[in-house]
């Protein structure tokens, strides 16, 4: 592990002590910088949404790999930011997007994620297309896949060795 990703092992030590207690200790995390943060957003250019822990920026790595960069808002407790950062490492499903790494900086908590190129779920089952004719709703067959691989990934999540609550699901 290098300097910085040990940086990120002892603000999770420091700050997400319950959590730990409860799950494996198996996480390996990028650490990036404020600055890399800003570079890889291109400066903070594409928002791709907002939920209720701040904004998410699309974004590139080095290696070009696109991501989605979620800044959580100023005053977000270190705590709570180690507990998400602790579930999320530990999770692996394909349809959970992957945590590739966190900023653990103070103002500047954020991680950066695999970036998920179809939009937002909302969306999809909400806003209908159209071919002319009028408009077509997204079809049920459709809406069915999506159920069940959710719910794949919930039941995923339910198996763990640490229990998982979910306030919200994001598709
Ligand atoms: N990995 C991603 N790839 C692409 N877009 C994303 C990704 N994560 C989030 N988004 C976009 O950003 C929006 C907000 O995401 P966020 O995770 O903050 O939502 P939320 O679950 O409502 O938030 P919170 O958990 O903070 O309440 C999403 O609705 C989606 O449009």
């Amino acid at each position: 592990m290098n300097n910085q990703g040990s940086n990120v092992k002892k603000f999770l030590h420091a700050n997400g002590h319950v959590v730990l207690e409860r799950v494996d200790n198996n996480y390996n995390l990028r650490s990036f910088t404020q600055k890399e943060i800003e570079d890889i957003t291109g400066g903070y250019r594409i928002v791709l949404g907002e939920g209720g822990f701040g904004k998410v920026y699309k974004g590139k790595l080095d290696n070009h790999r696109p991501v989605a960069v979620k800044i959580y808002k100023n005053g977000t407790k270190k705590e709570e930011f180690a507990k998400e950062v602790i579930v999320h490492s530990q999770i692996n499903h394909k349809n959970v997007v992957r945590l590739f790494g966190c900023c653990t900086e103070v103002n500047a908590l954020t991680i950066v994620m695999e970036f998920v190129c179809n939009g937002n779920l909302y969306n999809i089952l909400h806003c209908c297309s159209s071919n002319g004719n009028g408009s077509i709703p997204f079809p049920l067959d459709k809406r069915l896949d999506i159920a069940i691989e959710s719910a794949e990934a919930l039941s995923c999540m339910h198996s763990m060795y640490s229990p998982i609550l979910h306030v919200s699901t994001t598709c």
